[in-house]
């Protein structure tokens, strides 16, 4: 495997805006990819496998948003130089205006109710909880009263419906207050709500405008303090009058405002031990800084380039990425016409070429026809034909063999391997099925629920797996199965986006899970240098749980079978 990463992503989340709620469908996923390596993502059915990718496409729906993290590409040019590209950036200044606006009003709303709560944990003191406590009793005994009493007055009466709603509502509101026992679990309450409040500053910052004037302010405060910073010389008087009148002063609700004020404050007692942090909202305040309209237009162009150039997607059906209006042979040429500068009879020459290459039989005759006119295995050879017509340093192949029939699916998994040693791109290649990675990946990442739970080599993952979810994936292979025997299935559904998820997300499906995975978020455990589990019942504290018997003798298992082949062993 190549050592050069083409492409890092690091503790990336993605978020959706759903009919005014808000769905995490990447929560906190890290991977590098390198040159020339093909990795595969594996998992069921909304793990969060085609949205990751489409963060690094640059195809992220219009009512979806990279929330936090970052992803760095490093393609290299003709000329062999690497241009380091920040794609979440890029991405961020594309945002729809809709969207950003949503999200700023949904991280106002947020702020607002997380600062109310903090504000009455903070005041209300034993007296007064006792004091609620009686009268929300009070009311909640008086409203199941009335609605006993006067069952059918309160159907017909909208209005003593109304009221009732707002006392239940209200009573549901101060719950909380109600509940709050001791100081244990009013400092507990506090840290839930100052990690919920950095959580939504986080996408609040990223996505604020702020006017020209006071981006003009904060700019020149944040040149200034760089300077006493880096030079660790304190402000001086007239720099000192200027922070204060025209930034320090002015509340702008913003995370990176307050952070500036707190290192301000260090700078004004000489301590330049802070000067990473001031880096960090430094970085933090260049990202807000730029959004604007032309760069709106700059990121716009970059993306469109590294969409349709360099990174290309091959999608399960076909059809989506081909006009069924349009002959073959156009579609290509028109490809090489944009992103090669082909003139029209180089691109025909180059298109019956690489109709050539992915395996269609008379390509000069079949270059006039329309998509119609091949069927579902030429055209996913067709749709691959375009995506190297870009020269792609990566190609995304999102699931491309799942609906076609079996020998089909092996010889488009022929292909798109033979075409990648010859081209030397990268691969992320998409499947819910480990059988067809296990073939063509040279390492696997195994994705539920938004984040990576286990990622190693195809025999790591293969042969000492470590997760109980790639154990149940694995389990469920065809191959595995007993004729006669109904296949292995996993129980239960992933658990909903919407909210916020308490522990190890599949825990509730697991049937090893622990007490503690219903409490805290396994962190990731590093096996070796390339295997990395993230399961509590790695942790030394954790009782010794051996891998189900079915997968002990994998190996032997697998080197008798006709279906799966494990990269390594061509
Ligand atoms: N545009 C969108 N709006 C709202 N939710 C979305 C959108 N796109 C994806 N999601 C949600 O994000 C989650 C992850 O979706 P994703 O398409 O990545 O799943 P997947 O692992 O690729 O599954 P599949 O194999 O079904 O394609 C899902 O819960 C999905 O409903």
């Amino acid at each position: 495997m190549n050592e050069r990463k083409i492409l890092i992503v690091d503790d990336v989340e993605v978020k959706f805006r759903v009919r005014n709620k808000v769905l995490k469908a990447i929560r906190g996923v890290s991977f590098d990819l390198y040159d020339q390596e093909i990795l595969a993502i594996v998992g069921e059915s909304g793990s969060g496998k085609s949205v990751i990718t489409k963060t690094f496409t640059g195809m992220l729906e219009s009512n979806g948003w990279i929330s936090s993290g970052s992803i760095t590409y490093f393609p290299s040019d003709d000329e062999g130089n690497i241009k380091p590209t920040d794609l979440v950036n890029t991405q961020r200044q594309i945002t729809e205006p809709q969207t950003k606006k949503f999200i700023l009003k949904n991280c106002k709303k947020i702020i607002k109710q997380l600062e109310k709560r903090k504000k009455l944990i903070l005041e209300t003191s034993v007296e007064k909880r006792k004091e609620l406590t009686e009268k929300y009793n009070l009311k909640a005994d008086e409203i199941a009263l009335k609605k006993m009493k006067n069952e059918n007055a309160f159907k017909e009466s909208w209005f003593s419906r109304f009221t009732i709603n707002k006392l239940e509502k209200r009573i549901t509101q101060n719950k909380f207050i109600l509940d709050l026992g001791d100081e244990d679990f009013k400092k507990t309450e506090l840290n839930k709500i100052e990690y919920e409040l950095t959580e939504v500053l986080k996408d609040y910052t990223q996505f604020t405008s702020i006017s020209f004037i006071k981006k003009f302010s904060i700019g020149k405060a944040i040149k200034i303090m760089g300077n006493r910073f880096s030079q660790q010389t304190s402000l001086t008087e007239k720099e000192i009058k200027f922070i204060n009148k025209k930034f320090k002063l002015k509340k702008y609700n913003s995370k990176l405002i307050m952070d500036l004020n707190e290192l301000y404050k260090e700078l004004l007692e000489n301590n330049f031990e802070q000067y990473e942090s001031f880096k960090s909202v430094e970085d933090d305040w260049k990202k807000i800084k730029n959004l604007n309209f032309i760069n709106r237009k700059r990121a716009n162009k970059e993306i469109t380039k590294i969409r349709g150039k360099t990174i290309a997607t091959i999608f399960q059906d076909p059809m989506t990425s081909l006009n069924p209006l349009l002959s073959v042979g156009f579609q290509i040429c028109e490809v090489l016409k944009k992103h090669r500068n082909l003139s029209k009879n180089a691109a025909k020459k180059e298109a019956i070429n690489l109709l050539e290459k992915v395996g269609i039989p008379n390509p000069e005759k079949r270059f006039k026809d329309i998509p119609s006119m091949y069927s579902g295995g030429m055209r996913q050879r067709v749709v691959i034909a375009i995506a190297l017509a870009c020269r792609p340093k990566i190609l995304i192949c999102d699931e491309p063999t799942t609906a076609l029939d079996v020998t089909i699916q092996a010889q488009i998994l022929e292909l798109i391997r033979n075409l990648q040693k010859e081209y030397n791109f990268a691969i992320v290649f998409i499947t819910h099925d480990l059988g067809v990675v296990a073939s063509i990946a040279t390492r696997i990442m195994v994705m539920y629920s938004g984040q990576v739970v286990e990622k190693g080599t195809v025999d790591e993952i293969f042969y000492n797996s470590m997760h109980p979810y790639t154990w149940a994936l694995l389990l469920s292979l065809p191959q595995l199965g007993t004729k006669g025997e109904e296949l292995y299935s996993i129980e239960g559904t992933p658990p909903s986006l919407f909210s916020k998820i308490l522990g190890d997300s599949f825990a509730p499906r697991n049937k090893l899970a622990l007490k503690i995975d219903y409490i805290h978020e396994p962190p990731l455990f590093k096996i070796s240098e390339t295997h990395f589990v993230k399961s509590w019942l790695l942790d030394k504290r954790a009782p010794k749980i051996e891998k189900p018997k079915e997968l002990v003798n994998l190996h032997n298992f697998i080197k008798k079978q006709e279906g799966i082949k494990l990269n390594n062993e061509q």
